[in-house]
């Protein structure tokens, strides 16, 4: 038997975003059901077909999902909590996206979500009821395969593991753990799995990413309780344990005492361990080997591949190997063809999910026939990377120097905070409370469709920048009316707080298709970061300057982090991370100079990514918050003590990492806080963190409008613990995906709340609760 080419996870959305719009449209009203239905089938059709016609051996089915897996799973597994009213029938399309985005109809919370690993990909967060009973309420992963096998495809189903998928759940009940209903969920996935078989899957990928995270003493009896269960529930079925996003490290002797016929490894992120896994992993285990990179869009080095694991397959046997990507390719575009306006230098260099599974194909005809069999496409990727390594495109000297010339005076702020305070109090006058936003107002279709007819060329780039003036104008107009102390332009220029920037520094390179899911329909383009980074020319200034001349109240500067900037990026492989983002931060910190210059007083720098920048094992963390730290203080502390150095992140936990936040030295930070009723707080509290603060009190991601009432309930308990002269009053992130018709009514309450806490505070002198 030949050596196998599988894949691991093929993306969703299809080439086009085909599911974005079929599901936005289901949404709105304007399809039916049917319709979307129809389209999802479509597209599992169409990647099953390209996957067998790229030569892929292992095809997967179920890695499609309407929304998220990780949700699909829940269904799968009937964990629906009891607020949605489930009756225990089928898993209606309206419920199924009552879960995911909650219904305003039906007065229905959406379940949480949060980040996939170290990913830009969202998941919804499980719930589980402390009486929680599992039943097989879906039977998705059964239905794909056969629909698949009806088409002509013998795929391996994909399953979220059953120990992954506790780990990410949370208990209602905080006193228990969620690994303590493992004994109540193996029996629906020994279930799953008994079907499948029976239908005639041989394979069944099990994915447990947690195997790349530091896991206890319990997480590791999980596994061995979980997986010789399920080999004893459906003997003769093949299952791969599939652990990606890292090395087993710690855990590759547990991995190896698993009663399963294969084990996956990602050869990307841990190389080191194919030497490892050869020595000790028995004769009968099948490796699929994870060569090729599911995170990133450079181009293989097919034949020192070869080189590499030429040897594997001659010791183990070429039946016991599958070839593979480190990871499901969810998270890179779908395929680099599509892409007509990139450099072409650029492109040779470059491989998307279509492209890896080709790589993957020629590497299993050069092991299965000869090298000689692939000779063309082996010496075309030597010389792909032989190209990018040595192009001057990726080299710049003068950023080099700029590097080299770091001192450790250009990451610190010239006085310490209470100086600085002092100084920014004078400066910008603010009243007690003050009130801003986090910068992006309503991306209504009218911005998009205007952005869009500018790239075509319809409209002009004077006309462009005429309407944008008109929506900044409109926007200050409308902020000074309602009260809010510190303005903002509201980003209307702005694609994507990330991609904007790429698009004007060099180094950069963007994509036209290259679309990547974040959440839902919710896509992102993250920007290819080829070379030295540098900046040519201002990237803000003018929008920043323009607003500014409007009103005589602060207009806050707006930036995206390095740290964001990186991470939320395609980055080249061949410099460590540290050295590109100190690249970044050296080409923002000019923008940062040139708006002070420019007269803007206060300037936020977005760090969104930072926590979610974090290495998945706690060895590893301290490097990373050291450098990632340094980066934004770098971006950051170039300017007088007056000019007020503001930052933001959402979706962020901050206990375990809060002392590096203090680190930053931001004058002002904004965060997330509404949803969990100020229980983020709690982190800033206990480390007595001493700059100024701004707790979200109102929920961006729900068409909610909060009542005054409310926010003032938020704020009080803020106040509780931080002195009244901390506390900044802000939404939790910005309003880009919110209507006008619920933000306008929402920031004029919070404003109000503001207004009502000064009066409060006016009247009663020190509020403030010792610890
Ligand atoms: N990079 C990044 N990562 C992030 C976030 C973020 O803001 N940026 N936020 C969090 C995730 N949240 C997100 C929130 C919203 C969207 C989002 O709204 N995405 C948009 C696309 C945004 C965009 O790039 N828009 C472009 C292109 C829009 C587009 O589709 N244009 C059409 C034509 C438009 C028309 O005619 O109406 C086309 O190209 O075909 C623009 O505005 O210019 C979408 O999926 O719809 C994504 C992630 C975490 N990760
Ligand atoms: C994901 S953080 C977003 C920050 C950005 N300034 C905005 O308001 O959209
Ligand atoms: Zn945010």
């Amino acid at each position: 038997m030949p050596v196998s080419v599988g894949s691991l996870g093929f993306p969703r959305i299809g080439a086009k975003r085909e599911l974005k719009f079929a599901l936005e449209d289901f949404w709105s009203g304007k399809a039916s059901a049917a319709t979307l239905l129809e389209v999802a089938r479509g597209l599992r059709r169409a990647n099953w077909a390209k996957q067998h016609a790229l030569g892929i051996t292992h095809i997967p089915s179920n890695d499609f999902s309407l929304y998220d897996h990780v949700l699909d799973t829940s269904v799968m597994v009937g964990a629906i909590p009891a607020v949605y009213g489930w009756k225990g029938a089928e898993v209606s399309l309206e419920l199924y996206f009552a879960m995911a985005r909650g219904s305003g109809s039906m007065g229905l919370p959406a379940l949480e979500m949060t980040k996939w690993f170290d990913t830009n990909y969202h998941y919804m967060v499980p719930e589980l009821e402390p009486d929680q009973v599992f039943q097989l309420a879906s039977t998705k992963p059964i239905d794909e395969y056969l629909e698949a096998k009806a088409l002509g495809y013998e795929t391996r189903p994909v399953l979220l593991g059953p120990v992954t998928y506790l780990k990410l759940a949370k208990s209602k009940d905080k006193a228990l753990n969620p690994l303590d209903w493992l004994e109540r969920l193996l029996p629906v996935y020994a279930e799953v799995l008994r079907r499948l078989h029976s239908h005639g899957a041989k394979w069944v990928q099990m994915d447990e990413p947690v195997l790349s995270l530091d896991l206890d003493e319990a997480s590791q009896g999980a596994f061995r309780k979980a997986y010789t269960a399920l080999a004893e529930a459906v003997p003769g079925l093949n299952l791969l344990l599939t652990n990606y996003f890292g090395g087993y490290g710690d855990n590759l002797e547990l991995a190896l005492s698993l009663p399963v016929a294969g084990m996956h490894l990602d050869l990307v992120r841990a190389p080191g361990e194919l030497d490892l896994v050869t020595q000790k992993a028995p004769a009968e285990l099948t490796l699929s080997l994870g060569v090729i990179d599911g995170r990133n869009v450079w181009r293989a080095d097919l034949p020192a591949i070869l080189d590499w694991i030429e040897p594997v397959v001659e010791a183990r046997g070429e039946d016991k190997v599958i070839l593979a990507p480190s990871c499901s390719l969810l998270h890179v575009p779908i395929d680099l063809s599509l892409e007509t306006a990139l450099d072409p230098e650029l492109k040779g260099w470059l491989a998307f999910a279509v492209q890896k599974l080709e790589e993957l194909s020629v590497l299993g005809r050069a092991l299965n026939q000869g090298r000689g069999a692939a000779k063309d496409e082996l010496a075309a990727s030597a010389a792909a990377v032989a190209a990018r390594r040595s192009s001057p495109k990726i080299h710049d000297p003068r950023v080099q120097e700029r590097l080299a010339r770091i001192t450790p005076e250009m990451t610190r702020r010239k006085s310490p905070f209470p100086v600085r305070r002092e100084a920014q109090q004078t400066h910008l006058g603010l009243p007690l409370f003050p009130t801003t936003t986090i910068g992006s107002f309503p991306q209504t279709g009218e911005v998009r469709k205007a952005r869009a007819a500018f790239s075509k060329g319809e409209l002009s780039a004077a006309d462009y920048t005429d309407f944008l003036k008109s929506k900044v104008e409109e926007a200050v107009r409308w902020q000074e009316e309602i009260g809010l102390d510190v303005l903002v332009h509201g980003e209307f220029e702005r694609n994507d707080m990330v991609q904007y920037f790429a698009e004007q520094l060099c180094g950069y390179a963007f994509t036209q298709h290259g679309w990547v899911q974040s959440y839902g329909s919710r896509c992102v383009r993250p920007p290819i970061l080829f070379g030295d980074v540098s900046r040519p020319r201002p990237m803000t200034l003018e929008w920043a300057t323009y607003a500014q001349s409007l009103t005589s109240k602060p207009v806050k500067g707006m930036l995206t982090g390095p740290v964001t900037m990186l991470q939320w990026s395609f980055v080249r492989d061949d410099l460590p991370r540290e050295q590109v983002c100190r690249q970044i931060a050296l080409a923002l910190r000019d923008e940062v100079a040139d708006l002070e210059r420019a007269g803007i007083r206060i300037i936020q720098i977005d760090e969104p990514a930072l926590r979610e920048g974090l290495p998945l094992r706690r060895a590893e963390w301290d490097g990373y918050l050291a450098w990632a730290v340094e980066c934004f203080r770098l971006c950051a502390s170039g300017v007088a003590d007056e000019t007020q150095v503001h930052t933001h992140m959402c979706y962020s936990e901050f206990n375990d990492i809060i002392q590096f936040i203090g680190d930053m030295d931001a004058d002002v930070i904004s965060i997330e806080a509404s949803r969990s009723k100020m229980e983020l707080l709690e982190a800033f509290i206990s480390y007595r963190y001493p700059n100024q603060i701004g707790p979200g009190i109102y929920d961006i991601h729900s068409p909610r409008v909060p009542s005054v009432a409310e926010l003032v309930e938020l704020l009080e308990k803020a106040q509780k613990h931080l002195a009244p002269d901390q506390i900044w009053v802000n939404p939790d992130c910005g309003l880009k995906t919110r209507k006008w018709e619920e933000v306008k009514p929402a920031l004029a309450n919070l404003v109000e709340a503001a207004q009502h806490l000064r009066k409060q505070s006016e009247s009663r002198p020190n509020p403030q609760e010792s610890l």
